[in-house]
C-alpha cells in the first residue's frame, strides 16, 4: 500500500485492535496496514515510530499526541479505532531530518520504519496486500551521526555502564566520530567522570540503581538514560563482541581489560550494532584510560566554574567560549575535552605546552597552518558516515578537501623543521599522522565534481571524463536531449504551428504541447496519424508521438545507466575510503590536534597570557593573576579594568582565608584561581604575569549556592552536601575553593560549620584551598592553624559609601560594608538607616543579650518615621487618625460606609 491510499486504509479500520503500545495486541478486525503498524510499534515501545507512508513519515495514537506537542506540529486523526479517532500526525521525509533533530533534543528515540519493497511487489500478492516494512534504524541522542542532528563544536558520547566484581567502568565511544575508550571508574567519582564527558545518552542495567551512590549519581542524567537489559552487560560477551569488531584474536595488545570494562562495551557494542540494525560504525580500537590520569572535576564544580556552559547552561560567556580560536569542528571538539579533563602528568603538560609556545614564536606558520585549517571539512564526522553507509558525494569531497588541507601542512610544518630545528614532539607527531594520501586525494579529485549533490541518488557528482562508459551515457543522453530541441523545430514546420512545443513533465513525459485553437489540426489527418493525443486542458492540448517516445526512452535509459554507474563508483571509492579508514581517522585527529595548539598559540598572544611551569610540586604560586570571563565583561563594557591579584599558596601558607564585602571581587578572585590551574593543566598559557603550578589531582570547587528542586534540596542542604564531599575526598594535593560555607543558615551554626571546616581543610585534607568568608569570626583561628593566613580584599570608604578597589591584600577586613553594598543596590532609605541603628546597636551590646536588647532597646518603629505612616507634625493625630476616631461603625448604614471609605482614601493620597 503506498502513501495516497493510507487515508483509506486507516478509514477502513474501524474494529478492535489495539494502539500496539505497551499493551496485548488485540488485532481482530483492523486494517491490513493497521495490524502492520501495531506490529511493528509493539517491538519499539520506547521509540516513536516514523512509519513511512510514500512521502511522509506518519505517526500513530500516543506517538503522535507527544510528537505534535514536542514538534508543535498539526495532531490530526484517521479512521477508528476501539471506537475512537487514531490521532495522527506526520512529517514529509524530505525535512525528517529536521524534526527528527527536534525530538533527539528533547531525549526521544525514534524507530525509522521504512518500505522494504516496492509497492509494485506488493500489488502482485493482491490489491488488498500491504507493503514490507521494517524498522532500519533506532535514531537515539547518543548514535546520530548528520551533520543536520549534531552540533559541530561538541563531541556525542554514548556511554555504558558496566558493573563486574565490584568494579565499575565506563565505555565511551562517539559514533560521529569513532573515537572509543574505556574508563574505569569508582561509584563515589562517577558524577564527575559523567560530568566530564556530558554524554548524550547513557546506558545503564536497571539494577544498578538499586546502589544508591550509583542512583544518586545518575539523577542529574536520567533524561538521557537509556535502560539496557542487564544480560547485555557481559563481560564474555563483550570480549567476543571487541574481538569480532576489531577481528583480533585477543584483546592484549590494546590493553588489559578488567571485567567490568568488557561488560560496558559489550553492552554499548550491542547496543549500536542493534540501533543501527546490524551496521557498525568505524571505531578506533579501545583504549583503557587510568583513573588519575585526568584532574578530578566533580559536576558541582563544573557547574561553578561555568567551564563549558554557564549556571543557566548557555555556551555564551562560559569558559569555554572565551577561549576558544578553533577554525575546525574538530578542532573545537578537542578543545573542549581537554577543557573538561585536564591532565595530571607534568610532562604530558608540557609537551603540550611546548606545541604552543612553537607557534606563538611563529606566527607566519601558525597564520598559514590557520588558513589551512580553516578549508579543511569535518573528516572524523564524514568518515562515520560513510562507514555507516549514509555518506553521501559531500562526504567524499570532504574527505579529499581535509586531506588536501593536511599534506598543505604538513608541507609547511616540513619545510620549517628542515630549515630551521627540531619541531616539538607534539607537532613532530602531528606531522607524522597527518600522512600523505596523494593516491586517493588525486582519485578523489578526478571523480568528484566541485559542487556534488548531497544524495548519491541525485546522481550527477561524478566528474566528466572519470569514467569513460559514464561519459558515454552522458553524451547519448546529451544527444537525445539535442535530438528532441531538433525535432521541435521540425515538427512546427511540419504543422505549420511556430508556437508548438516539447514539453516535459512528471505525469506524461516529453509531450507536444500546442494552444487549443491549434489542437483541431493535428487531431485530424494527416497529422493526427503522427500525433496522438493525450490531454486536453483550459489553454492547451498535449500530444506525445512514437519518434518521442522513443528519444525519451534513450535518454531515460542512458539516465537509468549512468546513475546506475556514478552509484557503482560511488561505493568503489567508499570502498576506497574505508580501507585506509585508520589512517584518515588519525590525520583528521592530528589537524584537531593542530588546530587547537594554534588557537591556543593565538589566545595567548591576544590576551597576553603566560605559559605555566607546571610539575609534582605542591606549588601554587600565580603572579598578577585575572579571570577571563570577567575580564572580558569588563573589556566589552569599558567602564574599568580588571585588577590582577597575585595568589602564592605554599606549603606553609597554603590556606587563605579571605574576608571582605560583598561585591569586592572574592568569588572572582577564587574562581579566577581554580581556571588557571585548569588551563595550566589542559595545556594552554593562563591569563597571569607568572604561574608555577604543581599538579592538581583534584578540584573543588562551591562558590555560589543555589537550591536544587529536581533533588529536593534546598539552598543550604546542596551547600552541605558539597562541602562533605570536599571535606570527605580532598587531599594534599587537590585545590579547594569555598565561598561562604554556612552561610545558609542560623548565624551561630552558620560560623560554627565554617570554623570546623577551616580546620578539617587545614589539619586533615591539608589542600591548597582559599576559603571567602563573611564571618569575621573566623580570624581568630590564625592563632592555632600555623598554615592559615588573613587577606583581604581591600576597599575605600569615600562620603559615607564604599569604593571597591578589588585587591587582595595581607590582613583581615575590618568590617563587612554589607550595609553600604546593600545602599548601593538599591534599598529603601528607611531600611539602610533602620539597619545602621540595628547594626550599631549590636555592635555595642553584650553577646548573650543582643536579641534581647534588639527588641526592647529598638522597637520596631519606634525611632524612624517612615514615610506614608499617618502621625502628624510634631507626633499630633493626624487628620486622617481624627477622622478615624469619630466613627462608630455600628451608626452607619452601608451607604454612609462607602463614602468614609472614599474620604479616607482621598485623606491617605495627602497625606506626605
Ligand atoms: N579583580 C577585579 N577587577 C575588576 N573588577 C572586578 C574584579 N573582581 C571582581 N570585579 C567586579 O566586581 C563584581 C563582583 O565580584 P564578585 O562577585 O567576585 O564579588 P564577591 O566579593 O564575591 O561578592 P559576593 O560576596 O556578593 O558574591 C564582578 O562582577 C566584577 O564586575
Amino acid at each position: 500500500m503506498d502513501g495516497q491510499s493510507k487515508a483509506s486504509a486507516m478509514n477502513e479500520d474501524n474494529g478492535t485492535a489495539n494502539s500496539g503500545a505497551g499493551e496485548p495486541l488485540d488485532l481482530s478486525g483492523a486494517t491490513p496496514m493497521m495490524v502492520q503498524y501495531m506490529e511493528i510499534k509493539a517491538a519499539y515501545p520506547d521509540c516513536l515510530l516514523f512509519y513511512r507512508m510514500g512521502d511522509f513519515y506518519e505517526l500513530f495514537f500516543r506517538d503522535a499526541e507527544q510528537a505534535a506537542e514536542a514538534l508543535d506540529i498539526t495532531l490530526t486523526k484517521r479512521g477508528k479505532h476501539l471506537g475512537e479517532d487514531i490521532p495522527m500526525c506526520g512529517v514529509p521525509v524530505h525535512s525528517a531530518e529536521m524534526y527528527l533533530a527536534r525530538l533527539i533534543r528533547k531525549s526521544f528515540k525514534v524507530a525509522v520504519c521504512e518500505q522494504v519493497e516496492d509497492p509494485a511487489e506488493a500489488k502482485k500478492r493482491g490489491s488488498k496486500s500491504v507493503v514490507k516494512r521494517d524498522v532500519v534504524r533506532l535514531v537515539t541522542p547518543g548514535t546520530i551521526t548528520e551533520d543536520g542532528l549534531l552540533d559541530a563544536r561538541r563531541a556525542n558520547y554514548i556511554v555504558a555502564l558496566g558493573r563486574a566484581q565490584n568494579a565499575l567502568s565506563l565505555a565511551v565511544a562517539d559514533m560521529s566520530t569513532g573515537e572509543f575508550f574505556l574508563a574505569p571508574t569508582k561509584a563515589g567519582r562517577l558524577d564527575a567522570d559523567l560530568a566530564r564527558l556530558s554524554p548524550g545518552e547513557l546506558l545503564i542495567a536497571p539494577d544498578l540503581m538499586k546502589d544508591e551512590t550509583i542512583a544518586t549519581a545518575l539523577f542529574d542524567w536520567r533524561s538521557i538514560t537509556s535502560p539496557l537489559d542487564a544480560r547485555h552487560f557481559d563481560s564474555t560477551d563483550g570480549t567476543a563482541r571487541l574481538k569480532a569488531l576489531f577481528d583480533v584474536a585477543t584483546l592484549d595488545g590494546f590493553a588489559s581489560f578488567d571485567r567490568a570494562d568488557l561488560a560496558a562495551a559489550g553492552a554499548l557494542l550491542y547496543y549500536l550494532e542493534d540501533t543501527q540494525k546490524g551496521q557498525l560504525p568505524h571505531l578506533f580500537p579501545p583504549r583503557r584510560l587510568n583513573a588519575g590520569e585526568t584532574m578530578m572535576i566533580d559536576a558541582a564544580t563544573r557547574r561553578s566554574l561555568e567551564l563549558t556552559r554557564t549556571q543557566t547552561g548557555e555556551a555564551d560567556g562560559s569558559l569555554l567560549s572565551v577561549i576558544d580560536r578553533t577554525v575546525t569542528g574538530a578542532g573545537a571538539r578537542l578543545l573542549m575535552k581537554r577543557l573538561s579533563a585536564p591532565l595530571t602528568n607534568p610532562d604530558a603538560v608540557a609537551s603540550r605546552l611546548d606545541a604552543v609556545e612553537h607557534l606563538i614564536e611563529r606566527p607566519s606558520l601558525r597564520h598559514s597552518m590557520r588558513a589551512a585549517l580553516r578549508a579543511a571539512p569535518d573528516m572524523e564526522r564524514a568518515l562515520a558516515r560513510l562507514s555507516l553507509g549514509r555518506g553521501g558525494p559531500r562526504d567524499l569531497l570532504g574527505i579529499r578537501e581535509g586531506l588536501e588541507a593536511a599534506h598543505a601542512i604538513r608541507q609547511e610544518l616540513l619545510t620549517v623543521s628542515e630549515a630551521i630545528e627540531r619541531l616539538p614532539d607534539e607537532m613532530t607527531e602531528a606531522m607524522r599522522d597527518l600522512g600523505s594520501h596523494h593516491e586517493l586525494t588525486a582519485e578523489l579529485g578526478r571523480a568528484i565534481v566541485a559542487e556534488p549533490p548531497l544524495l548519491a541518488r541525485d546522481g550527477g557528482f561524478i566528474a566528466a571524463g572519470y569514467d569513460a562508459k559514464l561519459d558515454e551515457f552522458r553524451t547519448l543522453r546529451d544527444e537525445s536531449r539535442r535530438l528532441i530541441a531538433g525535432l521541435e523545430g521540425d515538427y512546427q514546420t511540419l504543422t505549420g504551428i511556430s508556437g508548438l512545443k516539447i514539453r516535459h513533465n512528471n505525469v506524461l513525459g516529453f509531450h507536444v504541447d500546442v494552444t487549443a485553437k491549434h489542437a483541431d489540426k493535428l487531431m485530424t489527418a494527416p497529422l493526427s496519424d503522427t500525433f496522438i493525443h493525450r490531454q486536453t486542458l483550459a489553454n492547451a492540448v498535449r500530444f506525445s508521438t512514437t519518434e518521442l517516445a522513443k528519444l525519451a526512452g534513450r535518454i531515460s535509459e542512458a539516465a537509468d545507466r549512468a546513475l546506475a554507474l556514478e552509484t557503482e563508483i560511488f561505493e568503489s571509492l567508499t570502498k576506497a575510503v574505508l580501507s585506509l579508514s585508520d589512517p584518515i581517522a588519525l590525520a583528521a585527529d592530528a589537524l584537531a590536534r593542530l588546530d587547537v595548539a594554534a588557537a591556543l598559540a593565538e589566545l595567548a598572544e591576544a590576551e597576553n597570557w603566560c605559559r605555566p611551569t607546571v610539575d609534582d610540586s605542591l606549588a601554587f604560586h600565580i603572579e598578577a593573576g585575572r579571570h577571563p570571563v570577567v575580564e572580558r565583561a569588563l573589556k566589552k563594557s569599558r567602564e574599568t579594568t580588571f585588577v590582577a591579584n597575585d595568589c602564592d599558596l605554599n606549603p606553609d601558607d597554603r590556606l587563605w582565608l579571605i574576608t571582605g564585602p560583598n561585591m569586592a571581587g572574592k568569588s572572582t578572585f577564587l574562581r579566577q584561581n581554580a581556571l588557571i590551574a585548569i588551563l595550566a593543566q589542559m595545556g594552554s598559557y593562563v591569563p597571569a604575569a607568572r604561574a608555577h603550578v604543581g599538579i592538581v589531582d583534584r578540584l573543588f570547587s562551591r562558590v555560589g549556592a543555589s537550591d536544587d528542586l529536581a533533588h529536593g534540596r534546598s539552598t543550604f542542604m546542596v551547600e552541605m552536601v558539597e562541602t562533605a564531599a570536599i571535606l570527605n575526598q580532598a587531599g594534599p594535593k587537590s585545590l579547594v575553593i569555598l565561598d561562604e560555607i554556612g552561610r545558609g543558615t542560623a548565624t551561630y551554626d552558620g560560623l560554627s560549620i565554617a570554623w570546623a571546616a577551616v580546620e578539617n581543610l587545614h589539619n586533615i585534607n591539608q589542600s591548597r584551598a582559599l576559603f571567602a568568608t563573611h564571618y569575621h569570626e573566623l580570624t581568630a583561628l590564625k592563632e592555632t592553624l600555623e598554615s592559615l593566613s588573613l587577606w583581604s580584599m581591600k576597599v575605600r570608604e569615600w562620603k559615607g559609601d564604599v569604593v571597591f578597589l578589588h585587591e587582595v591584600a595581607k590582613g583581615a577586613a575590618d568590617r563587612s560594608y554589607g550595609i553600604q553594598v546593600a545602599k548601593l543596590a538599591g534599598l529603601p532609605p528607611r531600611v539602610i538607616a533602620r539597619a545602621r541603628q540595628v547594626l550599631s546597636h549590636l555592635e555595642t551590646t553584650d553577646k548573650g543579650d543582643k536579641a534581647r536588647g534588639l527588641v526592647t532597646d529598638l522597637p520596631l518603629f519606634q525611632s524612624i518615621p517612615e514615610r506614608g505612616t499617618s502621625a502628624g507634625p510634631h507626633g499630633a493625630p493626624s487628620e486622617m487618625e481624627a477622622k478615624l476616631k469619630e466613627i462608630n461603625p455600628d451608626l452607619l448604614t452601608p451607604r454612609e460606609a462607602l463614602d468614609l471609605l472614599y474620604a479616607l482614601k482621598d485623606l491617605s493620597k495627602e497625606t506626605p
